[in-house]
């Protein structure tokens, strides 16, 4: 994209007093995420992050209360609409389309592509680090490619508000750290809000600049990370991470 084509800048979100249930124990949000900033979301397995994500994402809609972004409520808009970019753990990507195609879905559902988002796209792959692999197909790359490639996607939809699930939970560790320097850097081009959800205590106080912690289906607390990973942080909290910090010396010692 040339330097003068303007680009979506953070904005805040805000779920106001939400309520939402899948029929069984229900959730409730009453949080917001400050306009360019990158909030890691914690909490144990079951609390509600991707639950929460989806609710900001437009895929579950709220039983009451109020999903704002940048001050517009979109509580009844389809996810089409909302200014909001979502990357999963995996199956981001289309497997019959090439990479170059599966970038350009960020610039047109359809992949009617003019001669600008061809350039976008090209561009995009190289600040990902994928020249020369637009004509592979996703199968053709590695899981750490694959998640460059849902960067890619991110950059040429330009939207204010970035949404990621685990995005490099199932990559190995110097592989993590090369995306979440990636992300860091994108992020600090783009100035997009970033809602960060993580099990990785490291990866959260790498990246992250506040975090939300979410317990029993419900904000638990909030704060700077400074504040969270200083020793400082809530009791919940210093338990939760204290537990996934067995867990994966656990795993190390299996290693
Ligand atoms: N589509 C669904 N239908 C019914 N229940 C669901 C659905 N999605 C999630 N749940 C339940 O809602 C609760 C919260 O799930 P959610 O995926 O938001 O948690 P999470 O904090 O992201 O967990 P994890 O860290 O394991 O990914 C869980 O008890 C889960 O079983």
């Amino acid at each position: 994209m040339p330097a003068n084509e303007s680009r979506a800048k953070g904005v805040t979100v805000r779920l106001e007093d939400v309520s939402f249930d899948y029929g069984e124990a229900p959730f409730r949000f009453d949080v917001g995420f400050a306009a360019a900033k990158i909030t890691a979301i914690m909490g144990p397995s079951g609390s509600g992050k991707s639950t929460l994500l989806n609710l900001v994402a437009g895929f579950e809609a709220p039983r009451s209360g109020r999903v704002l972004i940048d001050g517009s409520d979109v509580s009844a808009a389809p996810p089409s609409a909302r200014p909001v970019s979502m990357v999963f753990q995996e199956n981001n990507l289309f497997a019959h389309l090439s990479v170059e195609r599966n970038v350009g879905l960020g610039r047109s559902p359809s992949l009617s592509l003019g001669d600008a988002d061809h350039a976008a796209i090209a561009e995009a792959l190289a600040r990902v680090g994928l020249a020369g692999k637009e004509r592979r197909l996703p199968r053709e790359l590695s899981g750490g490619e694959r998640q460059r490639v849902a960067l890619a996607r991110v950059l040429v939809r330009d939207r204010p508000v970035l949404l990621l699930d685990e995005p490099f939970a199932s990559l190995g560790p110097a592989l993590r750290d090369d995306m979440l320097d990636l992300l860091a850097n994108v992020h600090t081009e783009r100035q997009m809000t970033v809602l960060f959800v993580t099990h990785q205590p490291e990866d959260a106080r790498r990246i992250g600049q506040d975090v939300v912690f979410l317990d029993n289906h419900t904000v638990a607390a909030t704060g700077t990370a400074a504040d969270f990973f200083d020793g400082s942080g809530p009791d919940a909290f210093r338990r939760y991470v204290g537990m996934e910090a067995a867990k994966g010396s656990r795993l190390d010692d299996r290693g």
